[in-house]
């Protein structure tokens, strides 16, 4: 407590037991007020202007009973006491109220003003040893325990835990963001998020024009030159597929002139059809679904926006009769790419398999090359599905029908990797893809690589090693991750740091600073890198990001890297690779990017920078950092 010239000399209150009346102490070592503050220190007239200067002897004696009481207090067993109800006045404004541990009522009262503040908490005694400097943010209490004794304080805890670290991320972020001192790698990101990813293809650029063209400031919306419609570094938030098209089923015009691969989701009612749709390509969250109205006629979707991904989906009602003459199945399944056929397990599936032979055999009569695909959604009972359809259609002489079938559920990613499958085999240039991403990953010591439509998070390619689920889920945080980071912050560039709770060490996030200065350098030059590095625990940007962060944690822990690189405004590559490798690869990247400024300076006859400042790739790349090695 600051005492005013009225009270005496610097002294504070000390409580030990909450049944004992306070005591007022002389204040000798000034441990609390380090850093004083100008406007509390004016309070008190008396003191202004002068400096208090310690006395040699009384410190040494203050120190000395100091050590004496803390090594009393540390062998001291506390016992729990009852507390009987206590007020004290401390100054004109102030009092406090004991009405138990948990509530300790500070009280500020001024004219009408009347505040009141509860400070109490049920502190544990094993690990209080010293009540005279604890904080409140610095001991734990009964709420820290696990596991939470009930759901509320589990979600209180979490609350904390979750305000403690964001409020610690902003404090960090903010002294990243507010250099004192501006630094090359500033210059560097201002003119990186400037940077086209290729070089003016109408060939009327000077050298010095050919790799960046810095007139646009980072945070807008940078553009591709071909495209002028298309963003980099930053994918919008209400990243979707335009409006959800309704075409009434008799549209027969656009469906005759629609050329694009046609995907026909059926199946019986309820079966989920719709929800499947609207998460994976209108990002419904799964429980929204829960409030779909049944579908009465053929929705088509048209899903054109993308690049690799364009195709056409049409819902159909889940009680669609064949053999009504208004079902023209010449049309609907003449132009039809793939049918995925819906069967909801957790129902009585006979009635769905029945449905399932009758619209195989009577689609494969219109049109031989329909890739069949049966998603056995909402539960595991595949197996007996599987061998009955197959037999049905056995029976029918269909045996050479070839039905693909996938588990699925919109509860989990599931759907996601499904629908992948079913897009993927309608893409021509797939081979090619395979082909680009197994050469990609024999060269550069990637483990996985996936090439993403970011908007659905469905897979366009991937290369030919399995693809377990868990690094596909991982690919898909990321990319919601970088989605809600890049366009909060409209940041080309991010490394994200997360781990568990171990302290952060030194080195680790020194390490992360040069990777930042290094994928900054290459940026300048090969445009946009997103890179999302798990490393240490440190600076998620918002709660959601946070959260996304943590369930990659788990698995992220063991030096793996998740590196994205935007490929356009819908495709992003994504790659799991060791740590290791990615250093390897960084620096590797980094020579290259050196050698190719040098040879395009020798070029053009000029030892200078290109250009000056954040206006020019060359300039801004520190070549000071270009020999620095990555590891400390
Ligand atoms: N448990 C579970 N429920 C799901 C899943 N997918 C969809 N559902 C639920 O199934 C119900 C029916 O979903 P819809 O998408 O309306 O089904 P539909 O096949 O389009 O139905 P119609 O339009 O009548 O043909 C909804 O309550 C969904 O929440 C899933 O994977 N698991």
């Amino acid at each position: 407590m600051l005492p005013t010239q009225g009270l005496g000399p610097v002294s504070h209150w000390k409580w030990h037991t909450l049944n004992d009346p306070p005591v007022l102490q002389q204040v000798m070592i000034d441990t609390q007020m380090a850093h004083k503050d100008p406007n509390i220190m004016n309070l008190d007239p008396s003191r202004s202007g002068k400096t208090r200067h310690d006395d040699e002897e009384m410190l040494a004696i203050e120190f000395d009973n100091f050590i004496k009481e803390k090594s009393k207090k540390m062998s001291q067993t506390f016992k729990p006491f009852q507390i009987t109800m206590k007020a004290l006045k401390m100054n004109e404004q102030f009092s406090l109220k004991v009405l138990d541990q948990a509530t300790v009522y500070l009280v500020f009262r001024a004219g009408t003003t009347n505040l009141k503040l509860n400070i109490g908490m049920v502190l544990d005694p094993r690990e209080i040893v010293d009540t005279e400097t604890s904080d409140l943010g610095d001991v734990s209490n009964n709420m820290d325990k696990l596991p939470a004794r009930t759901d509320s304080l589990a979600r209180l805890q979490k609350s904390i835990a979750h305000a403690q670290h964001y409020d610690r991320s902003l404090t960090e972020r903010d002294r990243r963001i507010r250099r004192s001192v501006p630094r090359g790698s500033a210059d560097a990101l201002t003119a990186a998020a400037s940077c086209p990813l290729r070089p003016d293809p109408s060939g009327f650029t000077t050298p010095a024009d050919s790799y960046c063209k810095c007139s646009r400031r980072p945070f807008s919306g940078n553009s591709y030159q071909d495209d002028p419609s298309c963003y980099v570094g930053s994918f919008p938030k209400d990243f979707s597929y335009g409006p959800f098209e309704q075409n009434g089923d008799g549209d027969s015009t656009s469906l005759q002139e629609d050329h694009k691969p046609r995907i026909l989701l059926m199946g019986l009612r309820r079966s989920g059809k719709s929800s499947i749709q609207k998460v994976v390509f209108h990002k419904m969250s799964p429980n929204e679904t829960l409030f779909l109205e049944s579908t009465n006629k053929i929705v088509k979707d048209d899903i054109n926006n993308s690049s690799f991904v364009q195709f056409q989906i049409w819902d159909f009602p889940g009680q669609i009769d064949f053999f009504d003459p208004t079902f023209d199945s010449d049309t609907i399944f003449g132009g039809c790419g793939a049918l995925v056929f819906v069967i909801d397990a957790q129902d009585d599936y006979q009635e769905a398999l029945d449905r399932l032979h009758q619209t195989v055999t009577k689609a494969y009569r219109v049109n031989e090359h329909i890739k069949f695909e049966v998603f056995i959604h909402k539960m595991e009972s595949q197996r007996d599905i599987h061998h009955r359809a197959t037999e049905d259609l056995a029976e029918a002489g269909l045996e050479h029908v070839h039905l693909s079938f996938h588990l699925t559920s919109i509860y989990d990613h599931s759907i996601f990797e499904a629908f992948s499958k079913v897009v993927q085999k309608l893409i021509p240039q797939l081979p090619t893809l395979e082909n680009l991403l197994n050469i990609l990953i024999s060269n550069s010591g990637i483990e996985k690589a996936f090439l993403f439509d970011v908007v659905s998070k469905i897979y366009i390619a991937t290369d030919s090693s399995p693809v377990d689920m868990q690094s596909y889920e991982l690919c898909c945080d990321m990319i919601d991750v970088v989605i809600d980071i890049s366009c909060i912050y409209g940041l080309i560039l991010l490394i994200y740091i997360a781990t568990d709770s171990s302290p952060v060490d030194m080195q680790s996030y020194e390490l992360c600073c040069d990777m930042i200065d290094v994928v900054i350098d290459i940026s300048c030059i090969y445009g946009l890198i997103l890179l999302i590095y798990i490393a240490t625990d440190s600076s998620p940007v918002d709660m959601q990001s946070y959260e996304l962060c943590c369930d990659m944690i788990d698995v992220l822990n063991n030096g793996t890297v998740l590196y994205l690189r935007e490929v356009n405004k819908f495709l992003a590559l994504v790659c799991i690779l060791r740590e290791e490798n990615f250093q390897k690869q960084v620096f590797e990247l980094r020579n290259k990017c050196q050698n190719a400024v040098a040879a395009e300076r020798t070029r053009a006859g000029s030892p200078e920078p290109l250009a000056n400042g954040a206006a020019d790739s060359a300039g801004a790349y520190d070549e000071s950092a270009a020999g620095r090695p990555l590891l400390p």
